[in-house]
């Protein structure tokens, strides 16, 4: 060990989402932060995750725009996406890259992070005794415990956009958001692709709107095989792969070009012996407080190791609060609630707030106004009709959550986060004024809707009645 032990305010371990916005935040109030990354600058999202796979989207739009559905994976369209993917990263990087950081005023260790003990963190051969340190480690594709899988080629989403060759018959283990985005672009790009779900697709959506959705990725030609337990997996002599299923039918052998598994995610925890500093894990990961605090003092965790919803927005939100808590000792409470998120499907599919079970279970009587986008002009003029978005509005109005699918659907989860967060009410949401043509005025229109009985109201008709005489 060298003798130079650094001592900043604060030690945060992983520079993706979560660990970059809290750096960035504290470094620019003139707190001394000390980085650690053992991998890629950006963590999974720039580099695995959001930004390729959305890149991978935005290339198979368009190459299904222009050749309609195909059934030959296009090596121009995969070329093309391939070189999509590399320059939105290359773009994005500097953003979040060393220099910047060290620009910023951060010193940036590259290496492994593991704790010591109780109050230390060592990377190499430095040791960081820092006030506080926040882990921000991510997580890892979870690969299942599948027999034959360890003799099988596979693909997760560490591997599959670093190497995007056509694929001429993709499978792909696992129906949630990674693996419906990916079967829509890979489609899209001419490959016949099967989903294998264990449950049903999208589970912790609206089941009306991932009907909606599961028909209109049918039509597309993707074969969703939901309610399937994959008993055991093979190699075949080709490269290729069989899967082995149980469905309601009965056993069933499905083949394979390539293998990607999207099943879920493991906390990355493994290498940062936490026991040392004492610190609590469950299999969600590093287990924290509402203040996102572990059960040592010293250590706070947020993003995907915090066992809490796994998004790039709710690592940011997380760093935001512990930046009050840790610059400003103001209290504050993470609730998974003010997440909202999108799986950017065509359509799209998104959702805020509660959920209309769980607004039910919270509030009692729950009104859900549903408005559907074949009633809205723009959805109309640009041909993008398929859709319906539902606000649940509780007492007084209140809105508790909403759930939308169709074009922009995640565009206008926007609007109706903050008006969750400020707690708005269906008056507020039918009293702004929206630019006509556009799909925000779906949301007018459904908190419009809470008022449709007004008119028959005879305590509002005798209203009228006597203000009308007053000429
Ligand atoms: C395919 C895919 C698509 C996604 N799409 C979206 C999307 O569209 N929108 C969205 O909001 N979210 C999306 N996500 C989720 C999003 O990527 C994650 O929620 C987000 O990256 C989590 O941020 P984080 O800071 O917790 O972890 P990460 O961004 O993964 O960063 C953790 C960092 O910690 C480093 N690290 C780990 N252990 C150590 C250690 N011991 N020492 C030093 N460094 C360490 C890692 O190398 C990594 O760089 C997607 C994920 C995937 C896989
Ligand atoms: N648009 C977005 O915001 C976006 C996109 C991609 C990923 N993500 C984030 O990344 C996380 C991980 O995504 P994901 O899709 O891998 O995980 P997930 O947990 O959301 O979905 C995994 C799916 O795989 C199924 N499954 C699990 N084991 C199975 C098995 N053995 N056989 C068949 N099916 C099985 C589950 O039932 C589930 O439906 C998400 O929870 C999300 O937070 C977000």
């Amino acid at each position: 060990m060298t003798d130079t032990v650094l001592t900043p305010d604060i030690c945060v371990i992983g520079a993706g989402s979560g660990g970059l916005s809290l750096a960035a935040g504290a470094a620019a109030f003139g707190v001394e932060v000390v980085l650690v990354e053992k991998g890629r600058m950006g963590g999974d999202c720039l580099n695995y995750g959001c930004v390729p796979s959305k890149a991978l989207l935005s290339s198979a739009r368009a190459a299904f725009a222009r050749n309609g559905l195909v059934d030959e994976p296009l090596g121009p369209d995969f070329e093309s996406a391939r070189a999509h993917i590399q320059a939105t990263i290359a773009a994005i990087a500097p953003h979040d890259s060393q220099e910047r950081f060290e620009g910023l005023g951060v010193t940036v260790l590259r290496g492994g992070a593991r704790f010591v003990d109780q109050e230390t963190v060592s990377v190499g051969d430095r040791l960081i005794k820092a006030r506080r340190f926040v882990v921000a480690s991510g997580s890892s594709p979870l690969v299942p415990p599948i027999p034959g899988l360890d003799q099988t080629p596979y693909l997760t989403n560490e591997t599959l956009f670093e190497d995007l060759r056509p694929k001429p018959d993709l499978l792909i283990i696992g129906g949630g958001p990674i693996g419906l985005e990916m079967a829509q672009a890979h489609r899209r790009l001419g490959s016949r692709v099967t989903v294998l779900e264990a449950g049903r697709i999208l589970s912790k959506d609206d089941p009306e709107h991932v009907e909606i959705l599961r028909q209109h990725v049918k039509s597309e030609g993707i074969a969703l095989l939901e309610g399937t337990h994959v008993e055991r997996v093979e190699p075949t002599d080709s490269g290729g792969v069989i899967v082995h299923v149980a469905t309601e039918q009965g056993m069933r052998a499905v083949t394979g070009t390539h293998l990607l598994l999207a099943v879920g995610r493991s906390p990355n925890v493994d290498g940062l012996d936490l026991e040392n500093a004492g610190i609590a894990t469950d299999k969600r990961g590093i287990r924290v407080d509402a203040s996102l605090r572990t059960n040592n003092r010293k250590v706070y965790a947020i993003g995907d190791v915090a066992g809490g919803p796994q998004f790039t927005h709710a690592a940011g939100a997380q760093a935001g609060l512990l930046l009050r808590a840790l610059l400003f000792r103001l209290p504050v409470k993470f609730t998974a609630d003010s997440i909202p998120w999108a799986t950017y499907t065509s359509p799209e599919v998104a959702h805020v707030g509660l959920g209309l079970e769980e607004a039910r279970r919270r509030a009692g009587a729950v009104r859900v106004l549903s408005v559907a986008y074949d009633g809205n002009d723009r959805a109309r003029t640009d041909n993008q009709t398929i859709g319906a978005l539902k606000l649940y509005a509780g007492k007084g109005g209140r809105l508790l959550g909403a759930d939308i699918i169709g074009a922009q659907a995640g565009e206008l989860a926007c609007l109706l986060s903050l008006a969750y967060s400020k707690k708005m009410t269906m008056r507020d949401l039918a009293g702004f004024v929206a630019p006509y043509p556009t799909l925000s005025e779906l949301v007018r229109r459904a908190a419009i809707s809470y008022y449709a009985e007004a008119p028959a109201n005879p305590w509002v008709r005798r209203v009228v009645a006597i203000l009308q005489k007053f000429g």
